[in-house]
């Protein structure tokens, strides 16, 4: 029994990269999994896109369905403001390790949290365990069947507010149809497609970002 995808990307951050220095963690797993090993980060194409949004938000409370290794979190966190916080929700027990080692290397662990479980048992119990009221900012990019029914989870759960953004990674590619759909044609959403290319590929990806309208 060999190593894992993700603790082959755990290996390259801590080889490549500096400790507490999230930009270096970032381009390390870029590197990697450009050069050497693909994997399912948003990338560095779609990741400047994420950025120019977050930056644009600038979310005191954000959400991130799907953590696999981390690539996204740390990405997010590192655009935080000081007291702003990150939460993670990951199903894969043995991803949510590799995640919480890539997250601490980056130094960033005092921003993020990640939550192991599914996202449909977990967003129901957000409000009282995190004593939060609402959500600023949600990045989904978990499986792509979960979008809609988690979207309309996180309404019916009060965790939406007037302006919150939710951006969704892989619209195109693998695709979320049902989604594109869901909040395209729903008067309580403005959304709007920002074309890119899927993570270390040519092919045609993007992200679609909506604003929730209360
Ligand atoms: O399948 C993709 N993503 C699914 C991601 C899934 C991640 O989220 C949880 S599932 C979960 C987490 C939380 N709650 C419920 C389930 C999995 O353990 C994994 O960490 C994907 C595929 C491609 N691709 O090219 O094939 C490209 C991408 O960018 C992708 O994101
Ligand atoms: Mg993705």
């Amino acid at each position: 029994t060999g190593s894992s995808r993700p603790q082959r990307i755990l290996k390259a951050v801590q080889k490549n990269a500096t400790k507490g220095d999230p930009q270096s963690v970032i381009s390390a797993i870029d590197y990697y999994c450009r050069h050497k090993e693909w994997a399912m980060n948003v990338g560095d194409d779609k990741g400047l896109i994420l950025d120019s949004v977050l930056t644009e938000v600038n979310p005191s409370m954000a959400l991130e369905l799907g953590t696999y290794c981390g690539y996204s979190s740390v990405r997010i966190a590192r655009l935080l403001s000081p007291n702003s916080k990150l939460i993670t929700v990951e199903f894969n027990p043995a991803f949510a390790a590799i995640a919480r080692q890539i997250i601490a290397y980056a130094g960033l662990q005092d921003k993020v949290t990640i939550v192991e479980g599914a996202s449909g048992d977990l967003i129901p119990k957000m409000k009282e365990r995190f004593g939060l009221k609402s959500f600023d900012f949600v990045f989904l990019d978990h499986w792509k069947d979960r979008y809609v029914p988690d979207t309309k989870l996180l309404e019916d759960c009060g965790l939406l507010r007037k302006g919150t953004v939710l951006l969704a990674d892989n619209v195109i590619c693998p695709g979320a149809p049902e989604y594109l759909k869901y909040v395209r044609n729903n008067p309580r959403y403005e959304s709007r497609y920002y074309p890119s290319v899927l993570e270390y590929t040519k092919a045609e990806d993007g992200l679609e970002k909506s604003v929730f309208l209360g």
